[in-house]
């Protein structure tokens, strides 16, 4: 039986951290992009960092940052893993001395297999929805046929996941993670409890099938 690790992202909230970590998430991930509405200033990603309980992973999620503003947050919050989101190169994600990972928005195949080669060097290669305007968190799934079999890296699987398509997403891809922000929100930025475990629970229901 392979166990699929789960990442909860765009945590704002102690007591949503909390219940992802109790209900046996593997990463909860922190946004520090403005624009969004679910980013974290230094001081609460340094509470909910504090609060995050040995052997689940703390990651940074960054678009086209400048690399000043990363070490920034670097020597402020103890971050496990950088997930960079944008149009980062390789060498940009390589400069800080911390493991990453890189993010793609997936229209054809070529698209990952082109970035599992330019990415060689991270921990992992993050899938998500195109969108021709926005980084991410979407809340859009994509055609997971477009996946190659192929995976010289880890592959995170994200892109309008939740509850209800989780388990496919798992049978049909076999992804080594899966990740999810809006399918575990009431609104956009708000994370719900209920929804949290509720995804989590089907994917170790899923794993325990497979
Ligand atoms: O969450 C955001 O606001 C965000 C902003 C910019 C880039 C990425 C962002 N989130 C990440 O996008 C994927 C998919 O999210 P969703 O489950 O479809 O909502 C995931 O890795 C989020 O962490």
């Amino acid at each position: 039986m392979m166990k699929t690790k789960t990442k909860i992202c765009g945590i704002t909230e102690i007591g949503d951290a909390l219940t992802a970590a109790n209900a046996g998430a593997d990463a909860i991930g922190l946004v520090f992009f403005d624009p969004s509405p679910r980013a974290v200033d230094v001081a609460r990603a340094r509470e909910i960092a504090a609060a995050v309980p040995a052997f689940v992973t703390l990651v940074g999620l960054f678009v086209n940052p400048d690399a000043d503003y990363v070490r920034n947050i670097l020597d402020q919050v103890p971050l496990d893993l950088l997930q960079f989101h944008g149009d980062e190169s390789p060498e940009f994600c390589n400069q800080f001395g911390r493991r990453w990972i890189k993010a793609v928005r997936v229209a054809t195949t070529d698209d990952v297999e082109d970035a599992f080669e330019r990415y060689s060097l991270g921990s992992g290669l993050l899938l998500d929805a195109y969108d021709p305007t926005l980084y991410g968190g979407t809340g859009k799934s994509f055609d997971w046929t477009l996946i190659p079999q192929q995976r010289p890296l880890p592959l995170i699987l994200a892109g309008g996941l939740n509850s209800d398509n989780v388990a496919r997403a798992i049978t049909a891809v076999k992804p080594w993670a899966v990740d999810v922000s809006g399918g575990v929100e009431i609104r956009k930025g708000v994370k719900d409890a209920a929804r949290i475990k509720e995804f989590l629970n089907e994917v170790h229901r899923v794993d325990k099938t497979d």
